[in-house]
């Protein structure tokens, strides 16, 4: 049997748990904007824990590739650059094991503070809910839910509308977190939400980034539902943690929307029912938007499915995070005081 080839010693080496969890965000095992930052920054703590380097130089190359590696799986929630940039700053140290030493101990406070500011927001978020008021979701917010468990806590009673959240029916999740919580709760389909909005008073959803102008990127549907009970008289709250403000936006980067496979919208089967001559399906995934696919199907049938939609600040009525809540169009201000100007992603700096 050929025994393995010496390892180039310049050659960064990713440990199979970073890979491991990597596939789980792809995948969606691992979802939402704060599960995800959570999920990112302990397998660097794994990485740094069992990263076999000799010296610093390699060690912080496999801490950087690491990170890319987590970086490339989902395009939207920014939480998931924010957790790896917080946790790379902290790698400190001229040995190996004071690398490992503080990496470790910078992720675990990431992760501990994670928590915190979910709970302190929660508090912030109960106290727009008084006893009796009815809830309008979309999708699964571990965000949005602290809000409400913070307000059942105090005593207050709180009714639950759920959107079902096509295509992956992420209000499922919801609806059972929020039975387990003990509050009723109505699911809907989606386009049930202008007639339900009637008994709804307030849309609570989270946030997968915020841009600097007070825009809000989250699960596709919330634009919508936003104008819908922004006419309706409905205010729009949005509960999302800091490490959801996207700090590129501050010098005018836009949020990238991810584009998702066709088959979680159609199946190969129900396609060939409407197109039975039809095209092999095709997959708008991977390239982050899409176009090619769009190009080389001009003539058949083309399916989109972005998993984010952007909604102006002007139908957003407060967003709430764990240092109080802000009109959406003052947020940049936040911004600039937790993230200063500067942006590099940490794996481009060379230290
Ligand atoms: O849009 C989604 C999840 O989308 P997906 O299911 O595609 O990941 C959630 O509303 C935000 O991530 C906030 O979640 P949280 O408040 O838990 O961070």
């Amino acid at each position: 049997m050929d025994s393995d080839p010496d390892p180039d010693p310049n050659h960064p080496v990713v440990d199979p748990a970073v890979t491991d969890t990597a596939a789980d965000i792809a995948a969606m095992r691992i979802r939402g904007a704060a599960a995800i930052a959570d999920a990112a920054a302990a397998a660097l703590a794994t990485q740094a824990e069992r990263s076999k380097a000799t010296d610093p130089a390699a060690f912080e190359r496999d801490l950087r590739a690491g990170a890319r590696e987590l970086y490339e799986t989902r395009p939207t929630a920014v939480s998931l650059p924010n957790a790896l940039r917080y946790v790379l700053r902290g790698m400190e140290g001229e040995t190996v094991a004071a690398l490992r030493d503080s990496t470790i101990e910078r992720a675990d406070t990431f992760r501990t503070e994670l928590e915190q500011a979910q709970s302190t927001l929660g508090e912030i978020g109960s106290n727009r809910l008084r006893d009796g008021d009815v809830v309008m979701t979309h999708c699964h917010s571990t965000d949005a839910l602290a809000c409400i468990e913070a307000a059942l806590e105090s005593g207050k009673r709180i009714e639950a509308i759920v959107k079902e959240t096509r295509p992956r029916k992420q209000g499922h999740i919801m609806a059972r977190q929020l039975r387990e919580l003990g509050v009723p709760v109505t699911l809907i389909v989606d386009n049930a939400a202008r007639r339900y909005l009637d008994e709804a008073d307030h849309v609570l959803v989270g946030a997968d980034s915020i841009a600097a102008d007070g825009s809000v990127i989250n699960k596709v549907g919330t634009s919508g539902l936003a104008v819908n009970a922004r006419e309706r008289g409905v205010p729009v709250v949005v509960a999302a943690q800091t490490i959801k403000l996207h700090p590129d936006t501050m010098t005018g980067h836009t949020v990238a929307i991810e584009m998702r496979d066709e088959r979680e919208v159609l199946s190969m089967e129900e396609r060939t029912e409407i197109e039975p001559s039809g095209e092999t399906a095709r997959s708008a995934a991977g390239d982050g938007n899409g176009d090619e696919a769009r190009r080389q199907d001009e003539n058949g049938l083309t399916v989109e499915n972005p998993a984010f939609d952007v909604t102006p600040p002007r139908h957003i009525d407060a967003i709430v995070t764990e240092h109080g809540q802000f009109p959406p169009e003052s947020i940049v201000t936040l911004m600039r005081e937790l993230f200063g100007e500067t942006t590099a992603e940490p794996w481009e700096e060379r230290r």
